[in-house]
């Protein structure tokens, strides 16, 4: 546990791993197992089904080595907890003596016998008091909000205002908090919408400071909140929700039109100027970098899809904590939290609650050096995104830049100082080497004399030249900023442009990557091998809350995009045990890879799913008898995922020579512990089966006829949550609702 006194974040090693390895411990025996027996059976050449022996035996050497990777994530998982409270008071340090004399003030009142403080005396020091916590929250960064859109008629703009209404009620300074959309439809009706919810929110972020409001999305306050008719504030919540009302009914109006009416237009300059030519180049996180840093320039950038809203007022300053810590604050990247969903299936039919991804996945890599950054719902540093390489010396660089970073103890400082100062501390630095170069003007610059010399820290802190410092020192600079309005829009049209990046770095060195459809992974990755850690945080309320796939299709496109990625990020130079050889530890790279070979892993599913299958039909038997002696094996680790996802399924599958199925994980191992609702195709042991759970039938389609028509009787009122699901059930689950060992066909 790492309890250091001023640290703003506490990390915990997850309980019970000595089960889990010992679990480990048993799957590695079953594997070994399988393996003996597969290579000690293998029909003779010229025997009937040595092919299909030879595929099933490749699959599950294959399944065995993905299980081995996803080993790495059980090694160390951590779970982290932050110190809010330590943070504001962080911020007043500065002022630490005043601040005390307030408090002095404020705890003599409340025993209110110490008549030579008078009223106005104690009022005054509260007065100073309100005045020094203002004063601290001064120091807090600027935060960049970056919402990408795409398609109003997918992601209607009443729900993009949502997720910009909800960033925008966050407990942060207004002053500090910037929100970007871009919208890469360039669709006017969402830039009309963007207006209507910079009118509503004049009246809704007051609203919500006021009412100390927890859902910041309109929509999901409205839907999920009630109040008392005789509740004091009872009025001020209906106004709110008729403006909300109207609002919503103007956007959809102009939905339903597919234009902006003439009268709407003539309030608003910006729509005499619109343009909605884009292109698949434009892309839009590197522009909103681009752009933001000459308008706001935040050092902190917080990524959300569009139709995730935030829903935790404190997450900002939850993902300070990580950034801003005294010790370990310089090492990260990147705070990722996780995705949730509100509107998830009664079942989770199609598992976008990430139980297993959030619970066990994340906490792993987190474990092995932080998790990867998925594009959502996640926090950057500036610098990071901008191609920054991790160095110790970014220690100092970082509490420089970031003025709230400064010491609570006056005593560290001073030791740390005494440290710094000492000549020992430039043992094997590059102190003293590279950090006082001289030069000779006319060659590129005079001779650096000692003294009467003014320097760019940054230079003498050893920052290279690069073209790029063009951007960097102008953002760094604050002086140096557009005073003229005009010039800066003229700016930023020109830094829109996608032609702007030709011949650049943005897209390779800085920005997010781009060309693949999980770039985020990508730009995750690639800032880890730059030296950075990133965090995962899981607070207790959900961060964000987002939409969900709710049909099949989009939730196949979606995986089907994921799988993609992930296994063109495997083909690239960002093949993880490539390019993160000798830059990020092996664990984190097996970690990355468990998803980039997901793809791969329908091959061996498919083998296993169809051939056994095949081979039952035609008499080939590929697995142990029951009561054989290896049929342990098999059954040892065979666990439903719907127990997990909650989802029910019908599964068909192979237990012990036979090809059965059952309704929730009775398909395989379990057949023999649920509900059973047939066997097809008897194995060489039939009789053995229960014949009070297990009516013997011979063939796929009267099986499947007889498992609609139970379904039909005694499920008929859930019957939307019941897919066919053709479940290996092989004892290499990798997780419980692991998508990939599953293909679910419409059923019902
Ligand atoms: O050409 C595009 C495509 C998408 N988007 C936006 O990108 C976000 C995510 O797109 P979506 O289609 O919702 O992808 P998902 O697969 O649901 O998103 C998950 O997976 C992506 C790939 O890893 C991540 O980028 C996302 O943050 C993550 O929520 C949305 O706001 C879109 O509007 C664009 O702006 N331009």
């Amino acid at each position: 546990m790492d309890t250091t006194e001023g640290r703003l974040f506490e990390v915990k090693v997850g309980k019970g791993r000595a089960w889990k390895w010992l679990y480990a411990g048993s799957m590695l025996l079953g594997l070994l197992l399988i393996w003996v027996y597969r290579a000690s059976h293998v029909p003779e050449a010229g025997e009937k089904g040595r092919w299909a022996w030879t595929a099933v035996f490749a699959a599950e050497l294959w399944f065995g080595f993905y299980w081995f990777l996803t080993l790495s994530i059980r090694w160390n998982p951590i779970y982290r907890y932050t110190y809010k409270d330590k943070l504001s008071h962080r911020r007043c340090t500065d002022c630490a003596r005043r601040y005390f004399g307030s408090f002095v003030a404020v705890r003599l009142r409340s025993f209110d016998d110490f008549p030579f403080l008078s009223n106005r005396k104690l009022r005054h020091f509260d007065r100073k008091q309100e005045q020094e916590l203002a004063g601290s929250e001064d120091k807090l960064p600027a935060i960049d909000v970056f919402i990408c859109t795409t398609d109003p008629t997918i992601e209607p703009p009443i729900v993009v205002i949502n997720t910009v209404l909800s960033v925008l009620a966050y407990d942060y300074p207004p002053e500090k908090l910037n929100v970007y959309l871009s919208d890469d439809g360039g669709s006017i009706l969402t830039f009309y919408a963007m207006i209507e919810a910079s009118l509503f929110a004049k009246s809704w972020i007051p609203f919500c400071k006021k009412f100390n409001v927890k859902y910041m999305a309109p929509s999901l306050f409205f839907s999920k909140s009630s109040i008392p008719i005789h509740d004091p504030s009872f009025s001020k919540w209906v106004a709110m929700e008729k403006l909300y009302k109207e609002m919503k009914s103007r956007i959809e109006a102009s939905m339903k039109l597919g234009d902006i009416s003439n009268e709407i237009k003539a309030g608003h300059e910006g729509f005499t100027n619109w343009s909605s030519k884009t292109s698949s180049n434009d892309h839009h996180a590197i522009i909103k970098l681009r752009i933001s840093e000459q308008i706001s320039n935040g050092s902190i950038i917080l990524t959300i899809d569009c139709d995730m809203c935030a829903n935790n007022v404190e997450s900002i300053r939850d993902a300070l904590c990580f950034f801003m810590d005294e010790e370990r604050g310089h090492e990260y990247a990147f705070v990722q939290f996780p995705h949730n969903f509100e509107n998830l299936t009664q079942q989770d039919l199609y598992a976008s609650s990430f139980k297993m991804i959030h619970k066990v996945y994340f906490p792993g890599l987190d474990g092995l050096g932080g998790p990867m950054y998925t594009g959502s719902c996640c926090f950057h540093r500036r610098d990071c995104l901008n191609g920054r390489k991790y160095s110790e010396l970014n220690k100092i660089e970082l509490k420089r830049e970031n003025p709230k970073i400064q010491e609570t103890n006056m005593s560290t400082l001073e030791e740390r100082t005494k440290n710094l100062a000492s000549c020992s501390y430039e043992e094997n630095t590059q102190w003293g080497k590279e950090v006082y170069f001289p030069g000779l003007d006319g060659l590129g610059g005079p001779m650096y004399t000692g003294s009467c010399c003014f320097h760019r820290r940054d230079c003498l802190n050893g920052r290279k030249y690069s073209e790029l410092n063009k951007i960097e020192l102008k953002r760094e600079n604050p002086k140096i900023q557009e005073t003229n309005m005009i010039t800066l829009e003229e700016r930023i049209k020109n830094l829109a442009s996608c032609t702007y990046e030709e011949n650049t770095q943005w897209g390779k060195e800085m920005g997010l990557k781009y060309g693949c459809p999980v770039e985020d992974v990508m730009t995750g990755f690639s800032i880890k091998c730059r030296g950075w850690k990133s965090a995962y945080f899981s607070p207790k309320r959900e961060p964000f809350l987002g939409l969900a796939p709710t049909t099949l299709s989009q939730a196949l496109i979606q995986h089907k995009r994921w799988s993609e990625g992930y296994f063109q990020i495997l083909l690239s130079k960002f093949c993880p045990f490539l390019y993160g050889f000798g830059k990020t530890k092996l664990g984190l790279q097996m970690g990355y890879s468990i998803c980039c070979f997901w793809a791969i892993n329908s091959i061996p599913t498919l083998i296993y799913i169809f051939i056994p299958s095949i081979c039952l039909i035609n008499g080939i038997f590929l697995f142990p008898s029951l009561g054989g002696k290896f049929l342990i094996s098999y059954f040892a680790e065979v666990e439903s995922d719907t127990h997990t996802t909650g989802k029910h399924a019908i599964t068909v599958g192979i237990s012990g020579g036979y090809f059965c199925a059952g309704i929730d994980g009775a398909g395989s191992g379990g057949m023999m512990r649920r509900k059973v609702y047939g066997v097809i195709s008897g194995g060489t042991d039939a009789g053995n089966l229960p014949a009070s759970i297990a009516p013997e039938i011979t063939s796929v389609k009267r099986a499947l006829d007889y498992f609609r028509r139970r379904l039909r009787t005694n499920l008929s009122t859930e019957k939307k949550d019941y897919q066919l699901c053709f479940s290996p059930s092989h004892p290499f689950f990798l997780t419980k609702h692991d998508k990939s060992f599953q293909f679910c066909l419409p059923f019902l």
